[in-house]
């Protein structure tokens, strides 16, 4: 996140409506009485809600393995939704939940579960080090109707995520979220005595409750579009909008990020030179006709480097219109800057970014081997010279031929070392 949308969400933080806890009840009343919805709806889109920010924050390839905690009420229920939810966008969860209810919302709910073949663990059979078994864990033990002290078996179960949370490296120990309350906590005050969970992650459902100003862990987020007007006006409430169609929004400030960490694994299937067409330009409509279909967003927008006759480089983002064997196609304006930068040196560069299909392309003269081999697999098309494509008004094309290629395997070459 930018620093100017990390202090849009401090901002939007700080203007969000906490709830009390008679009034998270009287709003849930409300919803499934005279607003016409019904418990399983607002469950499914609150577990998804869950599974959602979850996703957002906890990348598959880093945290796979999920515990998620299920207490007696419908606090639990999210979990179970959320547990469904994340098996299906590819993360491997199991459910503790000891205290089942026998209605059949919740039943059903644990069937669809053993459907697909989720584990269901025994609390007395959870492993003695979480850490080493889950890398995420979800607290769904008690929601905004939680009163008093935790009784058996959640007292125990609250205090093994107690001592997790006390450990400092963040990185050893699972990712603590909380759905809506951190169990164990007061729903209006907090963590009164300072001896509760300190989740790292909590996901507010409807409206943060009164205790969630009191959430200091890096990610808070919000959960739930499905509060109608009514409501809204009723209780004034001041909600941010979720953007486009994400069923989650962060309302707490981002944490800050160090520049020089953020670093993805790039995880491509082998590229090796036997599978390389002979001819680049016909292993560049494949790639490119892969690209379409992936349906990625614009896979014809090129980075072109022009260099001026002082060897000054300038770079910009152009589309291509054409591509043939004997090279790719761009219009300009003759004014333009680029097309000024043609006119003196007809060296240029250009680069296809490819980032969801882990691929690059590479129109050079020189490359950087250093960078790109820490990259995609790259196919290096070299020594590029442009020409102009002479058109009667004052815009026309350029094309740029290359002389000769090779490819690069990027990172996998250290993978498939040969
Ligand atoms: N409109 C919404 O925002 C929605 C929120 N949802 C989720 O529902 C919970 C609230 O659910 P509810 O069933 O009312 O209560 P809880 O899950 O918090 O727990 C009730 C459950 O716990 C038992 N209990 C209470 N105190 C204790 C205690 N000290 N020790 C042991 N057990 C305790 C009690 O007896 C009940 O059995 C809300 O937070 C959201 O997570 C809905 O899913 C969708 C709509
Ligand atoms: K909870």
């Amino acid at each position: 996140m930018t620093s100017l949308a990390a202090s849009a969400a401090a901002a939007a933080a700080a203007e969000v409506t906490h709830l009390t806890q008679r009034d998270a009840a009287e709003i849930d009343e409300q919803l499934m009485g005279p607003l016409g919805f019904s418990v399983d709806q607002l469950m499914e889109l609150a577990g998804l809600s869950v599974a959602a920010a979850v996703a957002e924050v906890y990348k598959l390839s880093e945290h796979t393995r999920v515990l998620i905690i299920c207490g007696p009420g419908n606090n639990g229920g999210d979990g179970l939704v959320a547990a469904r939810h994340l098996y299906h966008i590819g993360y491997r969860p199991s459910v503790c939940y000891p205290k089942r209810t026998p209605k059949p919302l919740y039943s059903g709910l644990v069937t669809q579960l053993e459907s697909l073949s989720i584990p269901f663990i025994h609390a007395e059979d959870l492993p003695y080090d979480l850490s080493r078994e889950f890398d995420i864990i979800i607290d769904a033990m008690f929601g905004f109707s939680f009163h008093g002290t935790p009784r058996p078996p959640f007292d125990d179960l609250i205090q093994r995520l107690v001592s997790l949370s006390v450990i400092g490296n963040s990185d050893k120990r699972p990712a603590i979220i909380s759905v809506d309350i951190p169990s164990g906590w007061h729903v209006e005050e907090g963590d009164v005595n300072g001896g509760g969970i300190k989740p790292d992650m909590l996901v507010s459902l409807t409206a943060p409750k009164l205790c969630a100003k009191k959430f200091t862990g890096p990610h808070h987020f919000l959960g739930g579009r499905f509060v109608p007007p009514p409501i809204l006006n009723k209780y004034g409430l001041k909600l941010p909008p979720y953007p486009g169609t994400s069923m989650c929004v962060r309302i707490g400030k981002a944490p800050s990020v160090d520049i020089s960490s953020l670093r993805e694994n790039y995880i491509s299937p082998e590229l090796l030179e036997s599978q390389v067409m002979p001819d680049p330009f016909d292993q560049f409509l494949r790639w490119f006709d892969e690209a379409v279909t992936a349906a990625l967003r614009e896979p014809n927008a090129m980075a072109l480097t022009t260099v001026n006759k002082e060897g000054k480089p300038s770079s910009r983002m152009v589309l291509l219109k054409g591509v043939d064997k004997q090279g790719f196609v761009w219009y300009t304006n003759y004014g333009s800057h680029k097309a000024h930068d043609l006119s003196e040196n007809p060296n240029a560069a250009l680069l296809f970014y490819w980032n969801e299909m882990n691929r690059q392309i590479i129109v050079t003269l020189n490359y950087d081997w250093v960078s790109t081999t820490l990259m995609h697999p790259v196919i290096f098309i070299h020594e590029g010279t442009c020409s102009l494509i002479p058109k009667p008004e004052y815009w026309g094309g350029y094309r740029l031929t290359p002389r000769f290629f090779e490819f690069w395997q990027g990172q996998q070459s250290r993978l498939h070392d040969r």
